[in-house]
């Protein structure tokens, strides 16, 4: 078998041609085009270029969007005063601190001064109650794109046995949620799926891969899902984005997997930029609610 590939890149772009339609519909009827604000601290290269592909997504939609761009030095108290400026700036819908953060900086206290409405990250405690308890304000972006990269390609989710590995604040987690929930009207993205969430603490990390109908891989080890770990036919979601040989990006799955996988996200190409264009979906969603 050679599994069949799960094109995010293609996904993400006839998402964003949707988003489009509904920012040309806001601007045509008077409304301010939705603006993205994103802070990135130092010079990490990896981050820098998650940042410009998050910019160039918002252009291809006709989005504002403005790059905060400050020395690795930056205390606390200025990103913090900078956030405020975001909070209050009727311009601005969204607003991204990009993680990780120079170790000065509390990650918490960032999370908790990103204001709730424009946190179109998902990572504000409010958002994440708001998830937790099935009517999201903001579906966090990764594992939507996870969810909506399954459900275009006609992956069935509903009463199907899912793996996550990974339990992060970021991936594993929320998308270990979604996966749970019921479906309904205030949360179409749960997905009635049986799931469970594999980490570090796991025993046999292999044999509990193997019950996946779907297995996801939010680790960042480079090749860590190997084709042993993958029942025949399962469908496999990439997340990871780790430094392989030669300055190319590799996923946590092992491209060998392709050979018993039935289905397999490539990285890149893969969820990645699903992520953006989420990203792009949560503030079109924050100027609706902001701006009406
Ligand atoms: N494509 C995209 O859009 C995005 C990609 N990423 C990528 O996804 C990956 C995960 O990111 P993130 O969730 O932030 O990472 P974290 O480092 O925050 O979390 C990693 C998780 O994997 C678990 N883990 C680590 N090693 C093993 C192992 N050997 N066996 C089983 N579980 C293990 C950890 O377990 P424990 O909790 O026990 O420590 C932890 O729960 C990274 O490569 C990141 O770059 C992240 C965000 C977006
Ligand atoms: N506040 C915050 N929100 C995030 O969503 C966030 C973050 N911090 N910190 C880092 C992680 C990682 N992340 C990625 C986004 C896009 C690609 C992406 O576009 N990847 C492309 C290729 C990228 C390349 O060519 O380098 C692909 O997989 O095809 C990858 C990873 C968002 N994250
Ligand atoms: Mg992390």
């Amino acid at each position: 078998m050679t599994a069949r590939v799960l094109d995010g890149k293609q996904l993400a772009q006839t998402m964003r041609v949707e988003i489009a339609a509904a920012v040309a519909a806001r601007t045509a009827a008077g409304k301010r085009p939705p603006g993205l604000a994103v802070v990135l601290i130092g010079d990490n290269k990896a981050s820098a270029a998650y940042v410009r592909n998050k910019q160039k997504g918002c252009a291809e939609v006709g989005m504002g969007s403005w790059l905060h761009h400050l020395p690795v030095h930056t205390s606390e108290s200025h990103l913090l005063a900078l956030l405020d400026t975001l909070n209050t700036d009727p311009a601005v819908h969204g607003i991204l601190v990009q993680l990780p953060l120079p170790p000065q900086i509390r990650e918490d206290a960032v999370i908790h001064a990103v204001g709730p409405r424009k946190d179109v990250d998902a990572f504000h405690p409010e958002n994440v109650g708001l998830l937790a308890a099935g009517f999201p304000r903001f579906v966090p972006c990764t594992p939507h794109g996870v969810v909506h990269l399954l459900r275009r390609n006609d992956v069935p989710l509903a009463g199907r046995e899912v793996v996550v590995v990974g339990r992060s604040n970021i991936v594993g987690k929320p998308l270990a949620l979604l996966m749970m929930q019921k479906a309904t009207t205030a949360n179409p993205a749960g997905c009635d799926a049986t799931v469970t969430v594999a980490h570090t603490r796991t025993p046999d990390l292999a044999a509990v891969c193997r019950r996946a109908d779907v297995l996801v891989a939010a680790v960042g080890r480079a090749g860590l899902i190997t084709p042993d770990m993958v029942k025949s036919g399962a469908a496999v979601v990439d997340v990871g984005t780790n430094p392989g040989a030669a300055g190319k990006l590799v996923g946590d799955v092992d491209p060998a997997v392709a050979g018993v996988a039935g289905a397999l996200s490539p990285v890149p190409g893969g969820v990645g930029p699903m992520t953006i264009t989420m990203l792009l979906a949560n503030t079109l969603r924050a100027a609706e609610l902001l701006d009406g």
